[in-house]
């Protein structure tokens, strides 16, 4: 059984088709983004699947259940990250995870245990309108999860975040997808879904464009590869005449070869003492991005 089965869901809004017939399974355990610009759908695509927001046309099912109309029994078995604005309000931080935790059920002990997990400890006194967005952030995340859900959504949960409280987020959440549970995720950020997610829907006007391992997307590419060595080690001339070598030119940060052969190539610049300095650099997810689309990526 998948734990998330989507199929043909549209919304529209007025004139704007904001989900246009996306059909998508996740499996239990995965951890799968939605990757997609400003206004590509994302959040609408998300609210659906989470049983908050009625669809126009298809169907949801979570863990092998209906999301629409709301669905009590799936409401202890999915964590939802909720908007830093839906808190409480002038309730403490620990009051606030404590007051989720009670709802469903769960004690003082775990919520301040999450509180820990997320680093908000000192935190705990503070008003949440006195937090500052990252922490409210961590502290929105930690209330999605202290009943401990099968299945967990995430809307950018590393929007605010400076680039070290990223980092340890990315830790925490691959730690929980490492104990079992199902994480899907909206982002921005290439490096964040290229870095924790099993599989990647990178998303646009609506549509899911490809649905596959961040590996398999880039090898679909089939993007030559850019080996740059350091200024003055070759000259443009000489890096052209290497065998599979397709093109060469220089720029500010050295000679740049392009080659659908790099072992080749770099066999070849070893063997002329020309490694100085040397980077290779294969194809990204922004590649993917801007062939499925034709636009360089702008989050
Ligand atoms: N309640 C609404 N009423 C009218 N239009 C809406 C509504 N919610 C979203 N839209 C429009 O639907 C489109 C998709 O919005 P959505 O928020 O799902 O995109 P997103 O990919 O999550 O964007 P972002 O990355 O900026 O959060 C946008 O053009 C948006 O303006």
């Amino acid at each position: 059984m998948s734990a998330i089965d989507v199929q043909d869901l549209t919304k529209r809004y007025g004139d704007l088709t904001a989900v246009d017939g996306v059909t998508l399974q996740v499996a239990e355990g995965e951890f799968v983004g939605v990757l997609g610009p400003n206004g590509a759908g994302k959040t609408t695509l998300l609210e659906m699947i989470e049983g908050l927001r009625k669809p126009d046309g298809g169907e949801v099912r979570l863990l092998g259940e209906p999301v629409w109309p709301r669905n009590p029994r799936l409401q202890p078995r999915i964590g939802v990250q909720l908007q830093a604005s839906s808190f409480f309000e002038r309730l403490t931080a620990r009051e606030q995870i404590r007051t989720f935790a009670s709802l469903y059920g769960v004690g003082a002990g775990p919520a301040d245990e999450w509180l820990e997990r997320v680093g908000l400890t000192d935190k705990a006194g503070a008003r949440v309108e006195d937090l500052s967005g990252g922490q409210a952030q961590r502290l929105s995340i930690a209330c999605a999860l202290v009943h401990d859900p099968e299945l967990v959504f995430l809307d950018e949960p590393t929007a605010a975040l400076d680039p070290q409280a990223r980092r340890n987020l990315w830790d925490l959440l691959s730690s929980i997808n490492e104990s079992g549970r199902t994480v899907v995720l909206t982002t921005h950020y290439m490096d964040e879904a290229e870095a924790l997610c099993d599989r990647v829907a990178v998303m646009d006007h609506g549509r899911i464009l490809q649905f596959d391992t961040p590996a398999a997307l880039v090898r679909g590419l089939d993007a030559p590869a850019r080996i740059t060595v350091a200024p003055g080690t070759l000259t443009a001339d000489q890096a052209a005449a290497i065998p599979g070598v397709s093109d060469a030119a220089e720029d500010l940060d050295g000679v740049v070869l392009v080659t659908r052969d790099p072992a080749g190539v770099l066999t070849a610049l070893a063997a002329g003492d020309h490694l100085a300095g040397v980077s290779v650099r294969t194809g990204t997810l922004e590649d993917v991005f801007l062939s499925l689309t034709g636009r360089e990526y702008r989050a």
